[in-house]
């Protein structure tokens, strides 16, 4: 192991990386109050524990498919983070050039496909997530906020402009600014989406996110780590958790679509589904044409900092309750933490590096509590850190993120969304 990887080995009590975090601990831990576990759910409990700082998490009880794969060894090296390749029990359902594919008899519906997005693909992926995606007219978190450039903001840093950007509040009259809505964001609904009450959420009142008052005038590369998802095909309106119907569809990237094409045909379904007896509703027997119907029209791109998290929750917007939701990782490692219908369901942790696909898909999978309590700290495989090209830029904001491509399919298919008849 090169002398920077033992460093970085937060496990090692002699590491740098280990040092720098119980020097924060103890400075951090002096004044916290003691707080009581008494009614912490199994899936809190667990997110507590891999979000903890100091001591770093064992991950002895993670799944770590790359730690039983030669061809990964250095991955797995990487900051010092290694789960198991047998922490928890699931079976491979295919394997083919180099592929795999792995379920989970206790989370049915749930799919593995270890390192399926090759390197040069994984390269790709990233470069579109920045320079082609995060930006108008797609939404991002930053752009309640901030005018950013139509460029966009990624297109902006590169060319290391020195320009700040402006908050939007600074182009909005203070008293045109709706009482009351300059604080948390209030949730009016959060009925999980279905044909039934489709009507309902086309009509549901949307009003747009308040932009902040406190936000100063920020240069690029203060504004790239504060740059958190980017909205994919139809869009979504965080203050209902429901899609903006009414607002029209922006085409999913072709690209895109064809790599979760790719990983929704590898899946052998009738190996999770056959003997499956749980209640689809009208979508039964779906899976058996999913290969010629799955189409996603929705998504998000997640981009984390090594200190973000995702905590707990279920994607219930979607119409469609069964159709493979496709969740590409890139960049740094993370542990995803997947549960049941309830928090109190323990969840199965299972660490998941660049390259990796998981799925989540049929009645029982689609709408479990999952997350994201941790991004691991160095742990950037070696073929997304070498520099070249226009790759160097990539490389260094990589070093400290994860970029997470969920990608959806609202609806089920034969639903003819009547959208055209609604104003916008
Ligand atoms: O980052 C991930 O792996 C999961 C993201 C996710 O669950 C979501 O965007 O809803
Ligand atoms: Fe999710």
């Amino acid at each position: 192991m090169s002398s920077t990887l033992s460093a970085n080995n937060i496990h090692d009590p002699h590491s740098a990386a280990y040092k720098k975090a119980r020097k924060k601990f103890l400075k951090t831990s002096k004044n916290r109050a003691e707080s009581s576990d008494f009614d912490w759910t199994p899936f809190r409990t667990a997110e507590k524990k891999f979000k903890a700082r100091f001591p770093p998490p064992a991950l002895s009880n993670v799944l770590d498919l790359a730690a039983g794969d030669p061809s990964r060894a250095d991955e797995v090296q990487r900051g010092g983070w290694m789960g198991r390749a047998d922490a928890v029990e699931c079976r491979e359902i295919r394997c083919m050039d180099g592929k795999k594919a792995y379920m989970f008899d206790h989370v049915p519906g749930l799919v593995l496909l270890p390192g399926f997005i090759s390197p040069k693909d994984q390269k790709t992926l990233v470069r579109w997530s920045l320079r082609e995606h995060a930006k108008q007219p797609n939404e991002t978190n930053l752009d309640a906020h901030y005018l950013i450039p139509e460029e966009g903001l990624w297109n902006v840093y590169s060319r290391q402009s020195e320009e700040k950007i402006q908050p939007r509040a600074a182009t909005l009259n203070p008293d045109a600014i709706p009482e009351g809505q300059s604080g948390p964001r209030q949730l009016i609904s959060n009925e999980p989406a279905s044909k039934e009450n489709y009507t309902e959420l086309l009509t549901a009142a949307k009003p747009p996110p308040v932009p902040s008052l406190t936000v100063k005038p920020t240069s690029p590369s203060d504004l790239i780590p504060k740059l958190r998802w980017a909205n994919i095909g139809w869009y979504y309106h965080w203050g209902t958790k429901q899609y903006d119907f009414t607002r029209g569809k922006i085409d999913v990237n072709e690209g895109l679509k064809e790599v979760c094409r790719e990983a929704v045909s590898f899946v052998p379904w009738r190996e999770l589904f056959e003997n499956d007896k749980s209640d689809w509703g009208d979508e039964i027997n779906d899976w058996r044409i999913w290969n010629e119907t799955y189409e996603p029209d929705a998504g998000i791109v997640n981009f984390y900092q090594t200190k973000d998290t995702l905590m707990a929750h279920v994607d219930r917007s979607e119409v469609c309750a069964t159709s493979p939701l496709v969740s590409i990782s890139l960049g740094c490692a993370a542990v995803f933490l997947i549960g049941g219908h309830t928090r109190d369901v323990e969840p199965t942790p299972i660490l998941l590096r660049s390259g990796d696909v998981v799925i989540m898909s049929g009645p029982q999978c689609r709408r479990v509590y999952h997350g994201v309590p941790r991004i691991l700290e160095n742990t950037l495989p070696s073929h997304l850190e070498e520099p070249g090209e226009d790759w160097d830029l990539f490389a260094q904001y990589l070093q400290t993120t994860r970029v997470n491509i969920n990608v959806r399919q609202v609806f089920p298919k034969g639903f003819d969304p009547v959208i055209d008849s609604f104003p916008s």
